[in-house]
């Protein structure tokens, strides 16, 4: 088999294996109609870790992610979430999995009718029966959770930066404490300066709620400074996965022209951030 049709390989980590797998994905093959976008793809994404998704583009990385969160149809394969095979689970079980799920989709997907206090609790009004009290409360802590200060709560999301969406959609994305979070390129569109804040958030979210994160980037300076791993995505699958330095050394003219290209000049690997 050419290198065209098959996986390249993983970077077996130690331990790997012992490692809890949150979303097991085996044999995806997801199409529209033409040719497969995703064919018999296999993914694991393991409890804690910060996986980076990254392909060129239309590899289907988005495809992935919202075959994984049940938005898109498969034609083979399965997908298990915390050890729940989805085709297997009653429409109930599916809504309490998903409740453990938190998305933030690529252009922050705001309501624009709506305050940002009030897109941020969409997802309690639709899940929990709380007081509109508790519910404002709770929006308002994981507003300040993800660094926005109090008099965000009131604005409109056409009064917001750039970087001020993605955090509003971010406490969106975290309002019911979701284990995992799926990011859909969370720092396309910020300057660095934002793109770096964002990136210490997601560390520290990692840190202080041990959340699980799956993120898809075309952003070198967040790959190596916040993944534990990435996937790389080609001819329909997942080629490799690995570390950062790992996926350095793989002979493929796509990951070489990603991580040893002009962008990755500037990054010092012996110490491994952005010089
Ligand atoms: N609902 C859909 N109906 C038809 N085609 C779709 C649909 N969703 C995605 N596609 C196609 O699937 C392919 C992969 O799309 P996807 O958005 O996943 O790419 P990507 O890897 O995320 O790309 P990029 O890095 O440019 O965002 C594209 O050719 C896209 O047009």
């Amino acid at each position: 088999m050419t290198q065209e049709t098959e996986t390249i390989g993983t970077d077996r980590q130690p331990h790997r294996e012992d490692r809890e797998v949150l979303i097991r994905g085996r044999g995806i093959t997801v199409g529209f109609g033409g040719p497969p976008i995703l064919e018999n793809l296999d993914i694991d994404v393991y409890r804690g870790e910060i996986l980076g998704v990254v392909g060129g583009s239309g590899t289907g990385k988005s495809v992935l992610l919202r075959t994984i969160i049940g938005l898109n149809r498969r034609q083979a394969g399965k997908v298990e979430l915390f050890g729940r095979d989805l085709d297997a689970a009653s429409s109930a079980e599916r809504v309490r999995i998903g409740r453990r799920l938190g998305v933030l989709f690529q252009q922050g997907a705001l309501f624009s009718s709506l305050t940002v206090l009030q897109n941020v609790s969409v997802p309690i009004r639709e899940h929990i029966d709380v007081s509109a009290k508790l519910r404002d409360e709770l929006a308002r802590l994981k507003l300040e959770l993800v660094g926005l200060p109090p008099n965000a709560a009131a604005k409109y999301p056409s009064e917001l930066s750039g970087g001020m969406i993605k955090r509003v959609a971010l406490a969106r994305a975290l309002i019911l404490d979701p284990d995992v979070v799926f990011l859909d390129e969370p720092t396309a569109g910020l300057d660095p300066i934002g793109a770096a804040d964002f990136d210490s958030l997601i560390i520290s979210l990692r840190e202080t709620l041990g959340i699980t994160v799956f993120m898809v980037t075309h952003d070198l300076d967040s790959l190596v400074t916040i993944t534990d791993r990435i996937a790389v995505l080609g001819n329909r699958k997942v080629l490799v996965d690995g570390t950062f330095q790992s996926l350095r050394h793989v002979d493929h003219p796509w990951i070489q022209d990603y991580f040893n290209g002009e962008r990755a000049r500037h990054f010092d690997f012996d110490r491994m951030e952005p010089a």
